[in-house]
């Protein structure tokens, strides 16, 4: 059941306890105090779906339906307390990036044989504390320094999936869609002429475009028959979060039926090749073979779905896996010919710093 919209962002985000669900997009907070029951079949009036789709199709779903949901105001139009830091300390963090560079090189090697276009590689880094993680103090601080972003915690049954991803899988409103494939990175740097130069070197980079234009192809074949109009922009726009900048295109459409939910929209494009590949068997068998860990729920999709079908689901990326003391960070990048193992590494630690810089940590992964 919904309850009355909350009057601040700061309320909604203590209102989140661990165990429950927390969501906010540019749009509104959608919080649920506990796990809930086992999504039915068809949802009662009011009532409201949550949770994450695994990576991989063979794993379980982890979908509930809370007895209590609260919505409020979208976190970039209220006062948040100025990045809060998680207090803590953490002993140890740890990471395999050979193993990683010698995955980007094998990928290439499937390339030039032509049985691959594209696959998204990741790494894990494995942070430990000295005291059990609060989550509630680090969903605040990921909330506080990008509150345009998508934040979210969804409990996993004994861990909890955390992180602030800044790619729309999918939202629909009534008839309307939305996605933003997001692909093609670089990081942000403090100095504001580098920013520049780093922002217009992806914007001109044939590779990056390459590897931006399959997600947008596979996008917008995965929407075309559930829609009676897409829009497809033809060149991607520049997208900049906190530490990096992304090729992004805003696709829209319009459903032939009402029937169509937010969650059948996000079932029928995942794993989109911002986090798989292409072809996606291929991509998906050389990522179970070469990654020395289970994504999980990383590279997943996190998000709601009301009882009329409207809602939004965005893709499990800059996100971890809290488990009392420890948690794991994950990050990747898209492979395409044109790639370079160590542009790849540097990519993902880029990435790790939109978590690490969140938990005050600067060091590098
Ligand atoms: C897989 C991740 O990012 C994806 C989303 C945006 C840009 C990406 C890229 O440029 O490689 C990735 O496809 C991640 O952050 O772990």
């Amino acid at each position: 059941m919904l309850a009355a919209d909350t009057p601040s962002a700061l309320s909604d985000l203590d209102t989140y306890r661990e165990g429950g669900f927390f969501f906010a997009s540019p749009t509104g907070v959608l919080v649920a105090e506990d796990a809930g029951t086992p999504a039915p079949e068809r949802l009662a009036p009011g009532s409201v779906l949550v949770g994450a789709l695994p990576f991989r199709p063979d794993r379980p779903a982890r979908l509930t339906v809370p007895a209590l949901v609260r919505r409020g105001a979208a976190l970039h139009t209220v006062a948040l307390p100025a990045s809060p830091t998680p207090g803590g300390r953490w002993l140890d963090q740890r990471t395999d990036a050979t193993a990683y560079t010698d995955g980007v090189a094998r990928a290439l090697r499937h390339m030039a044989d032509g049985d691959l276009n594209k696959v998204v590689l990741a790494r894990a880094l494995d942070l430990t504390a000295a005291e059990p993680i609060d989550v509630r103090q680090v969903l605040a601080a990921l909330a506080a320094r990008d509150p345009h972003g998508y934040t979210f915690a969804t409990d996993l049954g004994g861990s909890t999936l955390i992180g602030t991803s800044p790619e729309l899988l999918v939202r629909r409103t009534g008839t309307a869609v939305v996605s933003n494939p997001l692909a093609g990175s670089r990081p942000r740097s403090t100095d504001p002429e580098q920013d520049g130069r780093n922002a217009t070197e992806l914007l001109v980079s044939t590779k990056d475009q390459r590897e931006h234009a399959l997600v947008v192809q596979a996008i917008a074949d995965g929407l075309a028959p559930f829609c009676r109009r897409l829009d497809v922009p033809s060149t991607p726009e520049l997208l900049p979060t906190r530490t990096m900048w992304h090729l992004s295109t805003r696709v829209t459409g319009e459903l032939r039926s009402g029937e169509t939910t937010s969650l059948d929209l996000a079932s029928a494009l995942h794993p989109t090749p911002a986090v798989c590949g292409v072809p996606v068997e291929a991509a998906r068998s050389l990522i179970g073979e070469v990654e020395p860990f289970d994504r999980g729920y990383y590279t997943g999709v996190v998000g709601w779905t009301d009882d009329r079908g409207d809602g939004e689901w965005v893709v499990a990326i800059r996100c971890g896996e809290v488990a009392d003391r420890t948690l794991r960070l994950y990050a990747g990048a898209g492979v395409v010919p044109g790639s370079t193992p160590a542009a790849e590494l540097a990519e993902t630690s880029a990435k790790f710093r939109t978590f690490l810089g969140a938990l005050g940590l600067k060091e590098s992964a």
